[in-house]
């Protein structure tokens, strides 16, 4: 299982991706997903530089000790680009080892825990009408669960809204970053009225998101969370930011809302607070972020003892490849909770072959020995990578603020 191989492959059908593809002596090959989003060329840089020339020549098999060796053996531990390419060789090795066994990735981890996983989608609209129509359609799609989002009155672009009615929304869509305008007050006397309309419209039974997007200070976090609870999300996410984890403390103190955190996280350290004093309800680390298996099933080890329950990100900016081995994971994981959906184009289906499969409102893993899914090289060529960024965020005086 000696690797013989490796290469990362950089392609743009639609947006930007990047894949590590690891090779051993015997032709079986695994993929990893290496995309960070607006920041994909320092993660290509840190593979090809520091560890595909280290990975040469190493036993495939031993998974757990080439993790420990790009870790721990690293010196310079932990950050998004480390641990972006970290998890690229983490999943590629897991999908080699599955492959080698004959088995689909969710045999290996410990077999099926579930029969299909709950997904849930985005509706955004300009208005609160807009989004109701969304929801609307997406209810008639299947979903059981989706994140709403709304324009505010008075704050020209916000985060999560598409730019035109019933196109999917893009962060990353301009060359350098686009400038954003936020106001804290505008959005908090708004977003109550947003959750008003959808539980009057489309009943008890659906379960509703909200993605705060780090906006808010913890007293106003606590104050929204309180101001939400008649209409019983199924979570508020990212509520204000993290770096203190402390934080939240005082917003549970205030609300019973639930509370997701973490897609920005990218090691257990970052949840060990937030996890041991109880103040969430379910971790975000994508495996293509947080390590890859071998990282992030500790961090949902972790998070069982409080109760705490799995809510992958699943945006766009994350492959076929990253989506293909959450649903291995979700299915398996004891503490499944929900997994994000934005569904890809039909550019982006094509260069990643994939045997999942989207069924009323719900992932159904796939059977094929591995991850279940492959890159097409020859047409993952035919689309150059673009430099796009995600956009900044002022307040209204030109203040910097959190995107
Ligand atoms: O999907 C979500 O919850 C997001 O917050 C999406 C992020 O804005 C996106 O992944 C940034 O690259
Ligand atoms: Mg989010």
């Amino acid at each position: 299982m000696k690797i013989s191989d490796a290469y990362v492959i950089v392609t743009s059908p639609g947006r930007n991706f990047v894949t590590l593809k690891i090779v051993t002596e015997s032709g079986t090959y695994g993929i990893g997903d290496a995309t960070l989003n607006g920041r994909e060329m320092a993660v290509v840089a840190y593979l090809e530089e520091h560890v595909i020339p280290a990975l040469i020549g190493r036993d495939a098999s031993r998974i757990e000790d080439i993790w420990h060796y790009l870790y721990r053996g690293a010196y310079w531990r932990r950050g998004p680009v480390t641990m972006a390419a970290v998890s690229a060789v983490d999943l590629a090795l897991w999908d080699i080892k599955a492959k080698a066994a004959g088995m689909p990735l969710y045999q290996l981890l410990g077999g099926r825990s579930r029969e299909r996983v709950m997904t849930y989608a985005h509706c955004t609209g300009k208005d609160i009408e807009g989004c109701l129509a969304e929801v609307e359609k997406h209810v008639k799609l299947g979903y059981r669960a989706v994140r709403v989002q709304a324009g505010v009155p008075g704050i020209p672009t916000i985060y999560g809204v598409a730019k035109r009615e019933g196109e999917r929304y893009e962060p990353a869509d301009s060359e350098l970053p686009a400038e954003h305008v936020w106001s804290t007050a505008k959005y908090l006397n708004h977003v109550p009225k947003l959750f008003a309309a959808v539980r009057e419209r489309f009943g008890e039974e659906l379960h509703v998101l909200h993605d705060v997007h780090h906006r808010l200070t913890p007293i106003e976090a606590a104050r929204l969370g309180k101001a939400v609870e008649p209409y019983h999300l199924f979570w508020l996410e990212d509520c204000v930011p993290a770096e203190n984890q402390e934080s939240f403390r005082l917003i549970r103190q205030h609300t019973t809302t639930p509370l997701a955190v973490g897609e920005v996280f990218n090691s257990i350290h970052d949840y060990r607070e937030l996890l041991e004093n109880q103040w969430i309800d379910y971790i975000r680390t994508p495996l293509s972020h947080g390590g890859g298996i071998t990282h992030v099933r500790r961090i949902a080890d972790l998070a069982s003892l409080y109760h705490v329950r799995t809510g992958f990100h699943g945006p766009t900016d994350l492959s076929p490849v990253c989506l293909g081995a959450a649903v291995h994971f979700d299915t398996w994981v004891p503490n499944f909770g929900i997994q994000e959906h934005m569904p890809h184009t039909a550019e982006t289906d094509a260069v990643f072959p994939h045997d999942y499969r989207f069924e009323d409102g719900h992932f159904l893993v796939g059977e094929a020995p591995g991850h279940g899914v492959d890159i097409d090289e020859a047409l993952a060529k035919q689309y150059p990578y673009k430099r796009a960024s995600l956009p900044v965020n002022r307040l209204e005086d030109g203040t910097l603020w959190h995107w």
